[in-house]
């Protein structure tokens, strides 16, 4: 018999068809408790769960007795309980590598955007504004030869450094927990404590994943240490920054301005104070949001599932420690 599993995600046809030859699969719209509560049978059944961006906690674990694997359509799995799943000994499966360079490419749209204030003087001219020949009010600044500061020297930030050092002739600052010697000698990027970083670096790019070191490991004290001219780039998880800090360092001129894909509340309220300035570009969590991408990382999350199942836990596995 196929075993069970669920399904909380829409799939192209075919990968549906391919979890379908493994599976017996059922779709749900979510993991919300009553959700859960109204497939009671089918979450209690499952030995396999596949989706995105839904919370993973202890709560649901009691109503799945019979799991063994959850495979999530993310690199990151912040929303996952990783040591209830240890505890469970339920493998959990991630789609790195697959989005790096899509995701780095989504930095660099940040940098480009924010520095040359592409979205707010493309307002302008649809607002019909642009009537004659513009002068400095439509200025931005320049991107190549300034110093872009990395945090999270990662596959993505190894992605991100390749394009700033090879494409705009960036020197590469970078902060992690350990020395990347690659990035140092393909990039010829310097290693920094964050301090430092802060300071001489004219963009500041996060692309750290979420945990309890790094929640908030950006707030007041951050930005005052950074250049009054430095503009700050987030794609990594929104409460890695405290983001009533970098409202206020953004309104009171602390920094010059924000590339933001990430926020403390997704999706991002409709009244939130970064809406309102100018100097802000704000992405709806598009990170990895290509057709090719997403249609990659919901394939490799589909084989992970199939993979865990039959205990094979080479690649993409968070906990193969938990193996049996
Ligand atoms: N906006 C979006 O759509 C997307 C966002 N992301 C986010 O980006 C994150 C990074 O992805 P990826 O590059 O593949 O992950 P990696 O695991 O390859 O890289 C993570 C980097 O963060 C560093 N790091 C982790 N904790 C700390 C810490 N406490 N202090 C300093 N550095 C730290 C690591 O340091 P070290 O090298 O020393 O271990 C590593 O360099 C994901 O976890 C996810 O949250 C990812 C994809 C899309
Ligand atoms: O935020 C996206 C991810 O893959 O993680």
């Amino acid at each position: 018999m196929k075993p069970s599993v669920i399904l909380y995600k829409a799939l192209p046809d075919d990968l549906l068809q391919r979890l379908n030859d493994h599976f017996t699969v059922t779709r749900v719209p979510n993991l919300h408790p009553e959700t859960v509560q109204q497939h009671a049978e089918a979450f209690a059944n499952a030995e396999g769960l596949l989706g995105s961006s839904e919370t993973v906690d202890t709560a649901l674990l009691e109503k799945m007795p019979k799991l063994r694997a959850t495979s999530t359509i993310s690199v990151g799995y912040d929303n996952f309980d990783v040591e209830a799943l240890n505890a469970r000994r339920v493998l959990l499966m991630h789609t790195p590598t697959v989005l790096t360079e899509t995701v780095a490419d989504t930095l660099m749209t940040l940098v480009l955007s924010s520095a040359r204030r592409v979205v707010e003087v493309a307002e302008r001219v649809k607002a019909g504004e642009w009537k004659q020949g513009i002068g400095p009010d439509w200025f931005g600044i320049d991107v190549h030869h300034k110093t872009l500061g990395i945090v999270g020297m990662g596959r993505i930030g190894m992605a991100l450094a390749q394009r700033a050092h090879f494409g705009f002739n960036m020197p590469i600052l970078y902060n992690a927990r350990r020395h990347h010697p690659q990035a140092e000698e393909r990039f010829n990027a310097r290693y920094c404590d964050l301090n430092t970083l802060l300071e001489e670096a004219d963009f500041v790019c996060l692309i750290l994943p979420l945990s309890e070191e790094t929640h908030h490991l950006f707030g007041a004290e951050q930005f005052a240490r950074m250049k009054s001219s430095a503009i700050f780039i987030n794609a990594g998880r929104g409460p890695v920054v405290d983001e009533k800090a970098l409202i206020a360092a953004l309104q009171n001129g602390e920094i010059h301005a924000a590339g933001l894909d990430v926020f403390e509340q997704e999706p991002l309220p409709v009244d939130s104070p970064l809406l309102k300035l100018p100097n802000v570009v704000a992405l709806p969590h598009i990170g990895s949001a290509t057709h090719e991408t997403r249609y990659n990382m919901a394939a490799c999350a589909v084989d992970n599932l199939i993979d865990a199942l039959k205990g094979n836990v080479e690649k993409n596995c968070v906990n193969p420690q938990i193996a049996g």
